[in-house]
């Protein structure tokens, strides 16, 4: 513990909460029903208080983070080492918490979001000022059509355009034959036409090969953007494809933090670089993600895991203050969540995310309704009547 410390960080607590999604959500790895969160609460000496969120897609099967695992590094690994620090050294703490503990990049931008937005609060200022200040208050956000089904898709992003909603689309595909997967895209690219860009996520599910045949397709069907089409330790091949196509490829999975940014960078493997604060170790990580992109020549979207409120305020609050945004964000994770855990819901309005002005993230939990969410959180009893009666 130091002394002389001015805000002391008294206490940080961990909950796994399960939000069932508002329909299935197809990929490649995993079908996702419900989305796990792992929701950090730092508690500070002067009354501040900040939550963060280290979220991942189907448990191990999209990275090697679980949410199990997230919250045990914290609550065994970092919390020790945080407990009685300064809560106003934020860049201190977590380049200590880096030293500490190796890899775990979502348990750790979950700290730095809790300690960011507690610092924020303490400040009376967003966590965009804390980042060097804002460049724009609104963000492009894409929908993903992932149900399944073409017909159910093309409805969904009628619907989705209707309401001014989204008019950029992400398809999900890899986990079906390249030749059904590319009629599926196909389809709907037709029905959509100029009225919104189509753009594919593989993650990672095809070989070079079915990449090389897919992605020619794809680009003559007028796809705008192909994500992750190899694994992402193929960056040879993700680099020969990007060579190879006119249409943009963008990294995901492949780039995680600076120092694989510096790598495709090196490869030319990549046009378009999915900026995800998660995957880069946290919002201090991923603006030296930017950096890199931005000296490179190299373009940028807003990329999600999926977050619900926390995570979703978190990155909308790092790529508000990024110079350049060209590919627009996919910030929509809390859409495709069935039951709101904010007190007041993140505001979407004509195709954009209205990034929150209130201090630290900008947003509140509803404790009561996360407390409901929380997987720990004590069965309901039955009553003495229904017990007897053996229900
Ligand atoms: O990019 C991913 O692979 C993860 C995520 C982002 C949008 C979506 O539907 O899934
Ligand atoms: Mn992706």
């Amino acid at each position: 513990m130091q002394t002389g410390v001015a805000v002391r960080i008294d206490r940080i607590e961990t909950f796994i909460v399960d939000i069932p999604t508002i329909r299935a959500h197809h990929l490649s790895m995993h079908t996702l029903r419900s989305q796990t969160l792992v929701l950090v609460k730092v508690s500070c000496s002067d009354g501040t208080v900040g939550f963060g969120e280290g979220t991942t897609i189907g448990g191990l099967s999209y990275g090697e983070e679980s949410p199990e695992g997230i919250k045990l590094t914290i609550d065994t690994y970092m919390a020790p080492l945080l407990l009685g620090a300064d809560a106003t050294r934020v860049a201190a703490l977590m380049t200590s918490v880096k030293r500490a503990v190796k890899g775990n990049r979502f348990a750790r931008c979950a700290v730095e979001t809790a300690l960011l937005d507690a610092h924020g609060r303490r400040l009376g200022v967003p966590v965009s000022e804390l980042l060097g200040g804002r460049q724009r208050d609104t963000l492009e956000v894409a929908w993903t059509l992932a149900s399944g089904d073409t017909a159910k898709d093309i409805e969904e992003a009628e619907a989705m355009l209707a309401a001014r909603r989204h008019r950029i689309f992400k398809l999900k595909i890899g986990k079906r034959e390249v030749a059904a997967d590319v009629a599926h895209v196909a389809a709907i690219k037709a029905a959509l036409g100029e009225r919104a860009s189509v753009r594919v996520d593989v993650n990672m599910a095809w070989s070079e090969h079915q990449a090389r045949r897919g992605i020619a397709a794809l680009e003559a069907a007028g796809v705008d953007l192909i994500e992750q089409p190899v694994s992402r330790e193929q960056r040879g091949a993700l680099a020969r494809l990007t060579r190879r196509f006119d249409v943009a490829i963008m990294a995901d999975e492949s780039l995680q933090g600076p120092a694989e940014a510096m790598d495709l960078v090196r490869d030319r493997a990549a046009g378009v670089f999915a900026l995800k604060i998660a995957q880069s170790g946290g919002l201090f990580e991923a603006q030296r993600v930017a950096a890199i992109a931005d000296a490179a020549g190299i373009e940028l979207y807003g990329g999600t895991m999926l977050e619900g409120g926390i995570g979703t305020a978190a990155s909308a609050q790092l790529c508000a203050t990024l110079p350049a945004l060209t590919w627009g964000t996919e910030l929509f994770g809390p859409l495709l969540l069935a039951e709101e855990i904010l007190a007041t819901p993140l505001a979407y309005a004509d195709f954009a995310l209205i990034v929150p002005t209130a201090p630290g993230l900008g947003v509140e939990l509803d404790m009561d309704r996360v407390d409901f969410f929380r997987r720990d959180r004590p069965a309901p009893r039955l009553s003495p009547v229904r017990q007897t009666m053996g229900a």
